[in-house]
This record gives C-alpha cells, sequence and structure tokens, in this order.
C-alpha cells in the first residue's frame, strides 16, 4: 500500500496503537537475529537493504546459505559501539493490529544506563534467554531493571531451542527457574515463548517443531502475536489527574494556558481542579489542542489547558483533581540509577528535575546498593556509573510528588551536575519520608521537629543474614478462641525449621509494655497500635512476629497493617464460634462476665469486628492444631 496509496497508508497507521518495548539480551543471545527477523517478516526492510545484507551474508554470516539477519542489526551496532556515549537504538515497525517502537540496548552490565533509559518509556520487555544456558545471570539484571523502571508485561523468549531439540522438558525447566525468580518482581504479565529467531519457529509464525506449545499449558501463540495483543491500555494510571505545567502561554491579554504533557488521570472540560503547591482552585474550560480543542484528554497527550479563573501558575506546578489530598514533601527515597563516569557524591549539591519543576538539593544518604546481578543489597558510600542504589534524596523545597509505581511521569526525577548541566542521574521516588500538607491544611505541633534517624544497615541487610525477611502474623479472635495456643504453636514449628521468630501475647504484653491499658475502646485501640508498632521493629529486625490479641476493632487491624509491606502482614482470623470460647472459658472470664462482674467483656458487653479481608480464616473445630498451623506456614510462603 505504501506505494499505491501513501496517504491511505498513513491514514491507517495513525489508528493504529503503538507498543514501545525493550529487547534485553546480548547479541549471543540472538537478539540482532530476532529484531533483524522482526523487521525482516514484517517486511519493514528496505529491498537495498536486504539485497546488501543477502550479499554480506555470503562473505560474513555465521548461517550458511540462509540471509543472516543478524547483520542488519549489527551493523548498525557496531557503529554505534565505536561512539563515547552509546545511546539506545531505536527501531520502528508495525503490523497490521499495532505499531511497533524497539528499544535496542546493548546487554552488558556496563550498558546498564542505556537500559534503564530505554526501558523508561517501554511498556513491555522481551528477554531473551539461550534455550542452552537457561536462566543465566544477566536475565536477572536484565528483568530486574525492567522491573526498576515499571515495566508490567514480560515477554521471555527461549531462544535458540533449535538446538535443544525443541525438547518441551528443556523449556518447562527454564520457566520454572525463572517463575521462581520471578517472584520478587512486582511484573504482573509474565509470558514465555520457546523460540529460533534464526530459523523463524514461534517469532512471527507458529512452529510445528513445538505442538507442546500450542495443546493447553503455554501461550500457544508467536511471539509477534503476544507483542500484539498484550493489553496495555489499562497500564497508565487513569485514575489520578496529574497535569505537571510545562509552561504558560501567553500569547494575548485574552488567552492564558496551562500547557503540558497529561501524567495522568483522564481530564475533561469542566472538571474541578487545584494547582499545587499554591492549592488554588477552579474549573478547566478548554482543552486545546494543536488539531483543535479536545473533549476529552488521556496520560501521554500534550495539550494546553485554561481555567475559568485567574490563578496563579507557573511552570512546574501540577494541576490536580481539587479533592486530591497531596502531600509535600523535600525528603524522599528513590531509586537512583547513576549515569555518569563521575561517582554519585553524597551532600553534593545536584540540580533535580522533577516533571516539570527544577529543585536544587542533595543525596544526603545511600541505604545500600543494588548489586544488579545477584540483587544483593550492599553498604555503599557512593555509586559509580552504571550503579543503582536506593538513596534518600532532600531538596531545598517542598514539592509535590507521586510514587513511582502509582505515577511515572510524576514520581521520576533526572539528577543534573551543577557545574556542566549534564545528567548524571535518574531515579524513581519510592517514598515520602518527610511530607507537610499542603496550604491550608497545614497545622502547627510540637511534634513537627521530630525528625526521622535513620540506621546504615537496612531492613533488607538484616533479613539478608537472617535468611529470610520479617513478616507478621496477626492473630486476631474473641477470648478462648485458641490465638495464644495457635501462636504458640506456629513459633515452635518455625524454629523447628530455624526460622527467627518473637510472640507477643495479649496476656504478657498487658503486664509491660500495655500495663497502663485497661479494655476500654480507646484503651485497645492504644494496645494494638503499640503492639503494631513493636512487631514492625521485630519485622525490620528480619524477625517473624506472632502476635495474638483479640484485637476486636477493624479500623485498628488495619492500621498495623499499613505498616508493613504489602504481603508482610498476614491477618489470621482464629475464628472460633461465640457458645465454644464460652464453654472453653478457660480463665473463667465469660462467666465473670456472665455474673456482671467484667463490663466491656469482648462478645458480651464489648464488640468485635470480624475481619473482612483476612489472609487466612482458621476452624479451631473442623482441624486439629497441627492442619491449622501448616495451613498458616504455607500462607507465609516462606
Ligand atoms: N473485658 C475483657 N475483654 C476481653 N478480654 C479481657 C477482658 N478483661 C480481661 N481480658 C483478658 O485480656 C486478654 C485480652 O487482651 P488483648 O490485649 O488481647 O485485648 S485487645 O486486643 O486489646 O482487645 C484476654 O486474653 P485472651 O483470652 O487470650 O484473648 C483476656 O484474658
Ligand atoms: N484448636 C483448638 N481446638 C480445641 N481447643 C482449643 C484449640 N485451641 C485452643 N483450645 C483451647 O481453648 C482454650 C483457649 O485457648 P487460648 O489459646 O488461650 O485462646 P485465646 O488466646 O484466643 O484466648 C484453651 O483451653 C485451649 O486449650
Amino acid at each position: 500500500m505504501i506505494s499505491e496509496d501513501i496517504e491511505a497508508y498513513l491514514r491507517e497507521h495513525e489508528q493504529k496503537d503503538l507498543l514501545r518495548f525493550i529487547t534485553c539480551g546480548s547479541v549471543d543471545d540472538g537478539k540482532s537475529t530476532l529484531i533483524g527477523r522482526l523487521l525482516h517478516d514484517s517486511k519493514m526492510i528496505y529491498e537495498d537493504q536486504l539485497a546488501a545484507i543477502t550479499q554480506a551474508s555470503k562473505t560474513s554470516g555465521t548461517t550458511g546459505d540462509a540471509v543472516d539477519l543478524a547483520l542488519l542489526v549489527d551493523g548498525l551496532q557496531s557503529e554505534r559501539e565505536q561512539g563515547i556515549t552509546i545511546d539506545v537504538a531505536y527501531r520502528f515497525f508495525s503490523t497490521d493490529k499495532r505499531k511497533f517502537i524497539i528499544a535496542d540496548t546493548p546487554g552488558h552490565e556496563q550498558y546498564t544506563r542505556n537500559m534503564a533509559t530505554g526501558a523508561s518509556t517501554a511498556s513491555l520487555a522481551v528477554i531473551l534467554i539461550d534455550a542452552r544456558y537457561g536462566v543465566q545471570t544477566q536475565t536477572r539484571r536484565h528483568s530486574f531493571i525492567a522491573d526498576l523502571l515499571g515495566i508490567q508485561h514480560l515477554v521471555i523468549a527461549v531462544n535458540k531451542m533449535d538446538l535443544v531439540d525443541f525438547s518441551q522438558e528443556r523449556f518447562d525447566e527454564i520457566v520454572a527457574d525463572y517463575r521462581e525468580f520471578a517472584d520478587k518482581l512486582n511484573a504482573r504479565d509474565l509470558r514465555f515463548v520457546p523460540m529460533s529467531a534464526l530459523e523463524g519457529d514461534n517469532v512471527v509464525n507458529p512452529s510445528e517443531r513445538t505442538p507442546w506449545y500450542f495443546d493447553g499449558g503455554y501461550e500457544g501463540v508467536p511471539l509477534l502475536e503476544l507483542l500484539e495483543t498484550a493489553e496495555i491500555a489499562h497500564d497508565s494510571n487513569l485514575s489520578d489527574l496529574r497535569l505537571p505545567v510545562q509552561y504558560v502561554n501567553r500569547p494575548n491579554l485574552d488567552f492564558r494556558g496551562y500547557c503540558g504533557t497529561l501524567a495522568a488521570g483522564i481530564l475533561r472540560p469542566g472538571q474541578a481542579v487545584k494547582a499545587l503547591p499554591s492549592g488554588k482552585t477552579s474549573t478547566v474550560e478548554r482543552i486545546v489542542t494543536f488539531d483543535g480543542d479536545l473533549e476529552v484528554a488521556y496520560p501521554g497527550q500534550a495539550i494546553t489547558v485554561t481555567l475559568a479563573d485567574e490563578i496563579d501558575i507557573s511552570r512546574g506546578d501540577w494541576l490536580v483533581e481539587d479533592e486530591a489530598n497531596i502531600p509535600l514533601s523535600n525528603v524522599f527515597e528513590a531509586d537512583i540509577v547513576w549515569m555518569h563516569d563521575t561517582a554519585l557524591e553524597t551532600g553534593k549539591l545536584y540540580d533535580f528535575k522533577l516533571a516539570t519543576r527544577d529543585a536544587a538539593g542533595q543525596i544526603s544518604a545511600i541505604d545500600y546498593q543494588i548489586d544488579v546481578n545477584t540483587l544483593e543489597h550492599r553498604v555503599a558510600d557512593h555509586l559509580d556509573l552504571n550503579a543503582i542504589g536506593r538513596c534518600r534524596v532532600e531538596l531545598t523545597t517542598s514539592v509535590p510528588l507521586d510514587d513511582y509505581r502509582r505515577s511515572p511521569g510524576t514520581g521520576s526525577f533526572i539528577v543534573i551536575d551543577r557545574l556542566t548541566n549534564v545528567t548524571v542521574g535518574a531515579g524513581m521516588v519510592h517514598q515520602m519520608l518527610e511530607t507537610e500538607l499542603p496550604y491550608e491544611f497545614r497545622a502547627h505541633d510540637s511534634k513537627a521537629d521530630v525528625v526521622w534517624n535513620r540506621s546504615s544497615v537496612t531492613p533488607a541487610m538484616r533479613a539478608q543474614i537472617k535468611g529470610h525477611r520479617g513478616k507478621c502474623v496477626w492473630f486476631t479472635g474473641l477470648s478462648g478462641s485458641g490465638k495464644s495456643s495457635l501462636g504458640n504453636a506456629l513459633e515452635v514449628e518455625l524454629n523447628r525449621r530455624g526460622y527467627h521468630t518473637m510472640l507477643l501475647d495479649g496476656d504478657n504484653i498487658r503486664h509491660g509494655l500495655c500495663k497502663d491499658l485497661g479494655m476500654s475502646e480507646a484503651d485497645r485501640t492504644e494496645n494494638i497500635r503499640r503492639v503494631g508498632e513493636i512487631a514492625k521493629l521485630f519485622a525490620d529486625a528480619g524477625i517473624i512476629v506472632i502476635t495474638a490479641f483479640i484485637s476486636p476493632f477493624r479500623a485498628d487491624r488495619d492500621a498495623a497493617r499499613k505498616l508493613f509491606n504489602d504481603g508482610d502482614f498476614i491477618e489470621v482470623h482464629v475464628d472460633t464460634p461465640m457458645d465454644i470460647c464460652e464453654q472453653r472459658d478457660p480463665k473463667g472470664l465469660y462467666q465473670k462476665a456472665r455474673e456482671g462482674k467484667i463490663k466491656d467483656f469482648t462478645g458480651i458487653n464489648s464488640p468485635y469486628e470480624v475481619p473482612k479481608a483476612a489472609e487466612l480464616t482458621l476452624k479451631t473445630m473442623d482441624h486439629d492444631q497441627k492442619e491449622l498451623v501448616n495451613q498458616v506456614i504455607k500462607r507465609l510462603s516462606l
């Protein structure tokens, strides 16, 4: 169609959606051959290029009589690698269903920064594995970097299947290995394809040599189809409106527009918005673009917005929903990829560009460096080129910020050397440490002067030495339901298996830490708050904490849960019916309560709010203790 009706061709292409992906692997894994094949089989190679590589294949190719498609890509690559700065090579191709941009970066460790750059705009990563060697150090490195940059779709292309006789057994083995490692990643969509890029199996066309790939257990589609159908529409954050203002457009006195790329959320005229950090509110009147006004704008679109009121907004400010409550922060944790030969220095003044805002600041501490090959955490006092570390950033002014995983556009930044103006690092915000509420919410309280002192040994490092992470198993249930007995049995079993544990039990804590508290609702809430904090400290020390408290209120349990990372707090409802607890009555408390001698007794004259979303519900009537303990251990996934 290109030659017959170029206009129609372009129109058709404009309508198609675009997938940006990154290919991770080295030439040895068959990466260049794979890219060459995608370009070739989707007819994106010019006739003269094909003629040239056909000729070159005869003289310098490695594929015998067949055309060596790797030459197409490697020709460019060697050129690039001679240069001092190796950028990311972007290649374009398209099929009937989608347009694609491939970010092609070299696979070696010294190109980590290039890979991070390529990955930062990609929605999907193709991770190449040589079927003969399986999951390698570099597979883990590539997957980790892709994951760090928030890529949610990983396609694991097990290449060179022709060299292992298209063995399903080998493929299964690699898939199992990879899955075990991928447990540590956040990516939510993992696909596996057995392939031979060289011979064309399962790249564009389904291969007859892997019938087992198509009969159920696996995706059963070639790589290209996976690329064409990967569900990326919902990857971007459509719920939190974020428009960082790039510049204010004032061509004449009648028009004032705020220009920027919508980083997250959906924007329509009429939307009530608030500017940050000022907190001033207004309503969107028009969404202006080069091609006319829009009724709706989506993330990634460059727009100019006009507002109903004249409020003071400048470059770097954000427009968000008027109801949004976004704290301003000047101290935060971030993962930083260092991109310059001169190492990162803590305490040195750098410029930071956060979305459209410029701010000065310093990297005040490096919590740890992540070994990109083993994913282990190490103590570090500087970061060399290509190193990645979890750092603490302190800006000289408070700014609105997002967590990178929630909104990459407003949760990332670059670090700039103030003297040379060169970009030396890129970062992803992980956590706000010191926040203040913007504008009218600000209040002064005496506790605001307390700073959070950090230790150089981090929870991750403590966990590494212990051989497991700290977690919390939170038993909740009526008095006499069996919390203490189960907690005790669980601790015995975990100890037997070599885990480091600590049991916190209601009766014991109330003799010491909480001896000032009674059984009123307020006192129970304070009791559980303290227990939650203590449990968190133990977990940070790398210990599996088991708590056995009635903890009757849902909000209190949820507050404890919030102290932990996702997956590290396991709420276990010991669900024993009230009449059974009352029959057991080991301490005679139910009887006393019935006689009116105890006021506020849980279940009788004080409420117990049954968990709605506990990780586990245990029926002590139906199973013996050993079985129940095993259920908990299984759920702990240690
Ligand atoms: N009024 C009243 N209501 C409930 N329980 C009472 C009360 N008074 C004393 N006890 C004893 O205290 C234990 C409960 O303490 P907790 O710290 O687990 O309670 S709470 O979570 O703060 O609600 C509880 O222990 P368990 O039976 O092991 O649950 C009781 O033995
Ligand atoms: N799984 C179980 N099946 C039957 N009885 C149990 C079970 N777990 C505990 N019990 C009995 O119930 C009583 C209360 O157990 P306890 O662990 O002290 O509960 P809690 O700590 O929730 O008050 C004890 O007499 C104990 O022997």
